[in-house]
C-alpha cells in the first residue's frame, strides 16, 4: 500500500527477493501477463527482483497513460549495464532528456511520412533482389529475407550496398546485436539491475559470464557505431553519393548546432536504426511465411487478388498498393497474429500517479503488453486464428484498424514505423506474387506442419523455419526478374 492508502494495481502475490519471477514463463513473459489479465483486469502490478513493474494490458489503458499522460511516462528505466555493455549510444534506451530529443529530431527528419517516400525506390529494388536470390536458392529463403531487412537499412542510413549475408559491415553489426539481445532479455536485465556487481567480476572468475559478455560487447558496439558512419561521412562528400540519413542530416546541420554533439547523436541514432529496424522487419516476414504455410487458403486468395489486379506478367510496385485490399489485410493480420515485439520497450514513470484509484509509484517500469492487445477477444474474435477478413467492414471496404499499437505508444512510439510499413508491404506483396509457401514434406512425401522454435528475449519470431518455397510461374516471373535486375544494377 502507498502512503496515501491507495492500492497498487492488482497482481499475483510475490516472494521476497524473487518477487513474481517464478510466476512468469521465462521465455514468453507476455503470455503469463496475458493470463493474469483474464482475472485481474487491464492494469497489473508485479515485482521482479525488487523492481516495480506495471503491465498495461489493453490499448485503452496504454493510451490513457503512455499517450495522454506522456509527460510522466516517456522515460526509460535506468539500466546499470548500459555503459558496461557499450550500448549507451542506443537512442531507444536513452533517458527522457535533451540528448534523447536530439536523437528523436534527427530520426524524425529522416523517417517522417514525407521523408520516407524518398526511400521507396530503394525498398523496391531490394525486394526484387530478394526475389532473385530466393529464386536461385529457395532453401536459403530465410537468409535472403534477413539480407533484405539489413541491406535496405544499410542503404537508406549509410548509402552502403550490402550484397551478401557475410558482408563485413553486416557481420560487425550482427555480432554487436547478438550480445545486446542476450543481455536485454527481461530476466537478464532484472538480474543485472539487482546485482550490478555481476558486471564487475573479473572475466576469469568462474561464472563471470556477464563480465566476459560486457567486454566483448563494448568492442562490438564501438565497431558497429563507428565503421559504417566513417564510410558514410566520407561517401557523402563524393559526387556519386545517394540520398541517405547521414548525408541529408549533415545538410541540415545548422550553424547554431554544436557539431560534436550533433555528430555523436547522428552516428548513435544511425546505429540504432540498424538495431531497431533489422530484426523487427525480418522477424515479421518470418511470421508471414509461417502464416502463409499454415493458412494456404489465405495465401491463395491474396495471390488471386494480385493476379487479377496486376496480372501474371508484371511484378507489383508501390502504385498498386491501394488496389490490393486483401494483401493489405494480410499485412495487418501478420502484425496482429504474432507481434514480434510482444512487450514493446519498457517506459518508466517520472513521478507517482493515480489511475482509476490505482497507485502507480515513481520510478516504476511500465510495459504495454502488445501481445495481450493483439489477443483482445472482443476486438479480434478467435484471436489465435489468422483471418485477414477481420479487417473488412460489411460493405467490403477495409476498416480503420491499422494495428498501429504494435509500434508502441506516446512520445517513445517507434520512429521507424512508416518506413517499416513500406518495407514490409513491398516485400510481402513481391513474395506473394512470385512464390508459393508450402509446408515441408515428410519421408513419404506427405505435407507436415513445420517444426521450429520461437526465439526468446525481447523479440519473438520463428527460428530456422522449414518451408518449401516454390516459384508460381517459373518462366514468366524469372524472365521479368532478370530484366528488372539488369536495368537496376
Ligand atoms: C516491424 C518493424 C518494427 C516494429 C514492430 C517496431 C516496434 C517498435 C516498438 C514496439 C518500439 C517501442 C515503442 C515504445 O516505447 O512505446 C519501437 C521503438 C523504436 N523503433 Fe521500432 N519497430 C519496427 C521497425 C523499426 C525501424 C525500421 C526503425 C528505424 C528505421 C525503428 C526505430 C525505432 C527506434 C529508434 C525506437 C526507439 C524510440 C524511442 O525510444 O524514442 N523501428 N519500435
Amino acid at each position: 500500500k502507498s502512503s496515501s492508502n491507495l492500492s497498487f494495481p492488482p497482481g499475483p502475490k510475490g516472494l521476497p527477493v524473487l518477487g513474481n519471477l517464478l510466476d512468469i514463463n521465462g521465455s514468453q513473459p507476455w503470455v503469463s501477463f496475458t493470463q493474469w489479465a483474464s482475472t485481474r483486469g487491464d492494469i497489473i502490478y508485479c515485482e521482479l527482483f525488487g523492481l516495480q513493474v506495471i503491465v498495461l494490458q489493453s490499448q485503452k489503458v496504454a493510451k490513457a497513460l503512455l499517450e495522454h499522460r506522456s509527460s510522466n511516462y516517456s522515460d526509460r528505466p535506468p539500466i546499470s549495464s548500459t555503459k558496461a555493455m557499450g550500448s549507451e549510444f542506443n537512442s531507444a534506451q536513452l533517458r527522457y532528456s535533451d540528448e534523447w530529443r536530439l536523437h528523436r529530431r534527427i530520426f524524425h527528419q529522416s523517417f517522417r511520412p514525407k521523408a520516407v517516400k524518398d526511400y521507396l525506390p530503394i525498398q523496391l529494388r531490394k525486394a526484387r533482389q530478394m526475389l532473385r536470390s530466393i529464386m536461385e536458392a529457395p532453401e536459403r529463403y530465410q537468409d535472403h529475407i534477413d539480407l533484405f531487412a539489413s541491406s535496405v537499412i544499410m542503404s537508406v542510413v549509410y548509402d552502403y550496398e550490402a550484397k551478401t549475408n557475410d558482408d563485413p559491415l553486416l557481420l560487425t553489426a550482427d555480432k554487436a546485436i547478438k550480445v545486446f539481445l542476450e543481455v536485454a532479455s527481461p530476466q537478464n536485465s532484472a538480474i543485472l539491475e539487482s546485482f550490478p556487481f555481476l558486471l564487475r567480476l573479473p572475466s576469469w572468475f568462474p561464472g563471470a559470464n556477464f563480465t566476459r559478455l560486457a567486454i566483448q560487447s563494448q568492442k562490438n558496439a564501438a565497431a558497429m557505431v563507428d565503421i559504417p558512419f566513417r564510410y558514410a561521412r566520407e561517401r557523402a562528400m563524393t559526387a556519386t553519393s545517394n540520398h541517405c540519413m547521414i548525408s541529408e542530416s549533415f545538410k541540415r546541420l545548422e550553424a547554431r548546432d554544436n557539431t560534436d554533439e550533433f555528430e555523436l547523436a547522428l552516428k548513435s541514432s544511425s546505429a540504432t536504426a540498424f538495431i531497431a529496424g533489422v530484426e523487427t522487419t525480418a522477424s515479421t516476414l518470418a511470421v508471414f511465411v509461417l502464416a502463409m504455410m499454415l493458412y494456404p487458403d489465405v495465401q491463395k486468395r491474396a495471390q488471386e487478388e494480385i493476379d487479377a489486379v496486376i496480372g501474371k506478367e508484371q511484378l507489383p510496385t508501390f502504385e498498386d498498393r491501394s488496389s490490393l485490399p486483401y494483401v493489405e489485410a494480410v499485412l495487418r493480420e501478420t502484425l496482429r497474429w504474432h507481434p514480434v515485439f510482444p512487450l514493446g520497450l519498457p517506459h518508466y514513470t517520472t513521478d507517482s500517479d493515480v489511475y482509476n484509484d490505482h497507485y502507480i509509484p515513481k520510478g516504476a517500469i511500465v510495459m504495454g503488453n502488445i501481445w495481450a492487445m493483439s489477443k483482445d477477444e472482443v476486438k479480434y474474435p478467435d484471436p489465435y486464428d489468422f483471418k485477414p477478413e477481420r479487417f473488412f467492414v460489411a460493405d467490403g471496404q477495409l476498416n480503420g484498424d491499422t494495428v498501429d499499437f504494435i509500434f508502441g505508444f506516446g512520445r517513445r512510439v517507434c520512429v521507424g514505423r512508416y518506413f517499416a510499413d513500406a518495407s514490409l508491404w513491398i516485400s510481402l506483396v513481391s513474395l506473394l506474387a512470385t512464390f508459393r509457401f508450402m509446408r515441408p514434406l515428410d519421408k513419404e512425401g506427405k505435407e507436415v506442419d513445420p517444426i521450429f522454435q520461437w526465439s526468446t528475449g525481447l523479440s519473438s519470431h520463428p527460428v530456422s523455419l522449414p518451408c518449401r518455397v516454390v516459384p508460381r510461374n517459373p518462366d514468366t516471373i524469372a524472365h521479368k526478374l532478370v530484366n528488372v535486375m539488369d536495368a537496376s544494377t
